[in-house]
This record gives C-alpha cells, structure tokens and sequence, in this order.
C-alpha cells in the first residue's frame, strides 16, 4: 500500500519527471508518517493546497505558454521546423500536468466518499477540516504510520482483532497531529484511542523531561490507565509513571524524565507548586472524563496544570462518554483546530446494556438482591454495606472515607472475584474497566444523566452485554424523565407515563433519603 503513495498521479501516463521536476515535488507527498493512499493526514493536508494550488499551476502554465507564443510568433528564418515541434512537445506535457492534477483530484473525491460511507457504517461522526480517514484495520498503524512492530504485538496478545469505533477515527486524528475533542459509550476502548498514538508518536524512550502527561478524575482511573499504557508499550522501554502519593511526597521533580505522567490534577498541581515539576516539554495532554475534569472542584487544578504544559506545540485532547456543549466551549478556547469526533449520538448510554427503572416506592424498598451498587454518597455506602456484610453475600465497599490502601484492596478484591458485590459511590462510576460486571444496581437514583451514563456504564464494556437497574422511590419521580430519555435514546423500553413527565432542568438531585437500614427503629448496636 506505501508504494501507492503518490504513483497514482502517474499510473497510465508517461510523465516526464525530470523535466517536471517541480510540478512532481509539489504533488509528490512530502514523505511523512503516514503513507496511505486514502486522505490521509499528510496527503489531506496536501491535498487541499494542492487542489487549491492547481489554479496556481494553470496560470504558470498559461504564462509560459504566452512567453513561447510571444517567441513562436518571432519569424527568425531557418528555425521554423525546430521551432513547431518545440511548442507541441511543450503542450503535451502541459496536458500531461494538468491530467496528473485531474487525477489527483478524482482520487481525493473517491477517498472523501470512500472514507464517509466507512464512518457510517461504524457510527463515526466527525466535525473539522482535513480530517483524516479511519483506521480499516490495525495493521494500518504499520501500512500508513509505520507503527513498530511491538504495537501490533501487543494488540494481538491483548486479543483484539479489529479498532473500536472511537479507536479507527481518533487514533489517525492524532497520529496527525491535530487535536481531538473524542465522545465515545463506555466501555468503546477509548483509552487506546489515545494512549496508542501517543506511544507512536512518542516513538521511543527519551530522558528529556516529561513528555506526555495522562489526567484522570480519580486515582483508581489513573492506576488502570497507567497499567493499560504498559500493556501496550510492553517490550519497550517507555518511562511510564503513576502520580502515587508517595510519589509526590518524596520526591523532587525539577529532574523527573517520564515519557508519560498519568495522575489525577490535584496531584500534578502540588508537585507543580511544590516539587519544581516542570511541564514545559509536554508534547501531549489528554484530559479523560474531560467533563467531570472542567466540574467545580477540579477545574481549577486542571488548568494550572494546563497552563504548566507550556510547549507551543502541544496537542490537547479530550476524552468522555459525555460531553456537554459547555465544556466543549470551554474547552474549544484552548484547542486549535480540534477535530470532533462522536461515536453514536453525544451524550448518549452503551446500547449494549438493558436499561431498567424499578419502583420501590420508599427507602425501604431498596434491599435487594445486588451486584455492583451505587450509593448516592460515603454515609449510604457504609451503611448499605453494613446491610448486606452479614449475609452470604461476598460484598466489598469503595468510598472516599477510606484510605488508599483501602481503596485499591476493595478493587483488587473485586477484580479477583473476591468480592461478588461492590457497594460504591461515584467514585469509580467512571472509567473503571471491570470484565466481569454484568450488573449495576442504582440503588440511590443518580444526581444526572452523565453520573447515570457513566455509572451503568461499569456494565456491559468492550460489546459485552451489561445490565443496569435504577431504584427509584416517590422523591425521585420529578427526575425520571431525564434518565428516560437516555434509555429511550439507547433503545430501551420506558413507560408511556415517564416519557409525558415534565421536563426539569436537572440541576443536582439529592433528596433527604432516610438512612439504610432494616433495624427497627431506635434499636441500638
Ligand atoms: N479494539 C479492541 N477490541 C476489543 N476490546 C478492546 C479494544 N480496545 C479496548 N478494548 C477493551 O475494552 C474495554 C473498555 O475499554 P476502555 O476502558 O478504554 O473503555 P472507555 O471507552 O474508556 O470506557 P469509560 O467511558 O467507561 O471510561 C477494556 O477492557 C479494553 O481492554
């Protein structure tokens, strides 16, 4: 496929190369990474100006033309014979040019149609300008990146035959250095999407500074994501570095070299302020679950350390199964040129979970059987872990009460199928990649329809299929319809009834719930 590069401009003709040696350069590809035949980023970006240039080209031909005219049209004796064959042989090359720029333009045409029916086909959506064709097939990082082998290696002993949706659009997005605002379902594989083209990009290990920087809300995401990176990078020497607390109590960072710095903003601000961390050579910032990064709270320290990865060139994206248009806004004032790409509609659920809302009309009503459940905060947690400790059900609980080492033993357990239940707040509603999590239970209705996305979105990841299970009570029925029409939208079935509630402009919902508990009143411990 590389050979294609440019040899489609001249199949069929015999041009002139040498002659035409700067028409040739400026049509031949500059050799980039990227060598395809399709629009890819090198050839878009080339193509366009070159289209764009072909007016140029007619009229520098159209000069010349005049000037031989001009010279034709000067009867010198003895040279008329010379003289004609001179002007045809000129026209035919003339001919030449502008049919290689007919066929340069025919094939663009073909790729941009070509390229539209495959997104299509993926549910790929994109907005920007150039932007470049999706993967077909992994073995494309090789034929049009020249990805080293490793990559490929890796992928294939992580089993994983063919690009997710967000994988075949944004991975090229990046690989050609644009920027890229992603909102892919849970669960769809974005975390390759871009950790694969930063190891790319990065192409080898280097001891220059920190060279791309991860955030991610929470520790718990910042620990998988730091893990999945070394699943790919695995058999070369990548610096990957997990922002741990001891980490950042320890050490000075004036001279830490890393290749990729994954952390949560609160912890790349401190060892910013305190620990001289220097961010001046980042070359690539990922922000995942950019909405819940630019929430009050976080924002603050998202962009002091969005102010400390100074590099002029630098490429930011943005990551989330939800993106609401005022953090792209927001975000769109720090972007250049971002390309846009949505899998699906925005905003939208997995529609590999069955979606379901269950009334049981009062607190009471809760207890029942569960898998993974979601509490509305730390109280309701401890509490509703309390409930269910004593029975035969192996529970384990993850809230922000308790300490690191608490926190990553209630995942740890749960991933080791120690624990068959895990009773959590919104803590690891996002991002967390558990296999085997074929259930969620909101056993408190979730504050919106982002934490209610992300929070069944535990289930049914990689195209498995999940379930979710919403409990709502009396209190909760003003809010119904907003989590209807996620459900609605993925193609689950809601009542009639739902669907006709009035529309609330959510702000947060978190009524007074009574506390969990199945002890009569006032009896004590
Ligand atoms: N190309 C692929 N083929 C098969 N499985 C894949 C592929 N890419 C990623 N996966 C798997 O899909 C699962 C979900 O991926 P990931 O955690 O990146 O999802 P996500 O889109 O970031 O979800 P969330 O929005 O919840 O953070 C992971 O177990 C991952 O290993």
């Amino acid at each position: 496929m590389a050979e294609r590069d440019t040899s489609f401009l001249f199949s069929g003709t015999s041009f002139n190369r040498k002659k035409f040696a700067a028409v040739f350069t400026r049509f031949k590809e500059k050799k980039g990474n990227d060598v395809s035949p399709r629009a890819e980023p090198k050839l878009v970006e080339d193509a366009t100006p070159a289209l764009q240039e072909e007016e140029g080209v007619k009229t520098h031909y159209a000069d010349k033309k005049r000037k031989r005219k001009a010279v034709d049209s000067d009867p010198v004796e003895g040279f008329s014979v010379f003289k004609s064959s001179k002007s045809q042989k000129a026209n035919e090359d003339d001919q030449q040019a502008e049919n290689a720029i007919m066929l340069e333009k025919k094939e663009y045409y073909r790729q941009l149609e070509g390229d539209a029916i495959f997104r299509k086909k993926h549910n790929i959506h994109v907005s920007g300008s150039n932007v470049p064709s999706p993967l077909r097939s992994f073995a494309e990082l090789k034929s049009r990146f020249s990805s080293k082998s490793y990559i490929l290696r890796n992928l294939a002993e992580l089993g994983f035959e063919e690009p997710t949706p967000i994988q075949r659009q944004a991975i090229p997005v990046l690989l050609s250095g644009r920027e890229c605002f992603a909102c892919a379902p849970t669960g769809s594989g974005k975390t390759f999407a871009f950790v694969c083209p930063i190891l790319m990009k990065l192409k080898r290990a280097s001891k220059d500074g920190v060279r791309a920087v991860i955030l991610c809300p929470t520790r718990e995401l910042a620990a998988q994501t730091a893990r999945e990176c070394k699943k790919l990078a695995k058999g070369r020497k990548f610096y990957i570095k997990l922002m741990t607390k001891q980490l950042v109590k320890g050490a000075d960072f004036s001279k830490l070299c890393c290749d990729i710095l994954i952390s949560t903003p609160f912890r790349v601000q401190f060892a910013i302020r305190k620990k001289k961390l220097d961010l001046s050579k980042v070359e690539f910032l990922i922000l995942d679950e950019s909405d819940k990064l630019f929430e009050l709270g976080l924002v603050k320290q998202v962009d002091s350390v969005v102010k400390a990865c100074s590099n002029p060139s630098i490429l930011r994206s943005l990551f989330s199964a939800t993106l609401p248009d005022t953090v792209e806004e927001l975000a769109r004032t720090i972007m250049h040129d971002a390309i846009r790409v949505i899998i699906g509609r925005k905003n939208s659920a997995s529609e590999s979970i069955k979606q379901k809302l269950v009334f049981v009309g009062s607190e009471e009503g809760k207890l029942l059987a569960l898998h993974q459940s979601f509490a509305e905060n730390k109280e309701r947690a401890k509490e509703l872990y309390n409930e269910v400790k004593f029975d035969d059900i192996r529970a384990g609980v993850i809230h922000a009460d308790l300490s690191q080492v608490q926190r990553e033993d209630a995942v740890n357990n749960f991933r080791a199928g120690k624990t068959w239940v895990l009773i959590a707040t919104d803590v690891i509603a996002r991002g967390m990649d558990f296999k085997g999590v074929n259930c969620v239970v909101n056993y408190d209705f979730p504050d919106s329809a982002a934490a209610y996305i992300h929070r069944i979105g535990r289930s049914g990841r990689a195209g498995r299929s999940g379930e979710a299970v919403t409990l709502y009570t009396e209190a909760d029925v003003p809010y119904l319809r907003n989590i209807a029409n996620v459900m609605a939208a993925s193609g689950c079935e809601v009542p009639p009834w739902i669907m006709s509630l009035p529309k609330l402009k959510w702000k947060r919902h978190r009524p007074q719930r009574e506390a969990i508990s199945t002890k009569p009143v006032g009896e004590d411990e």
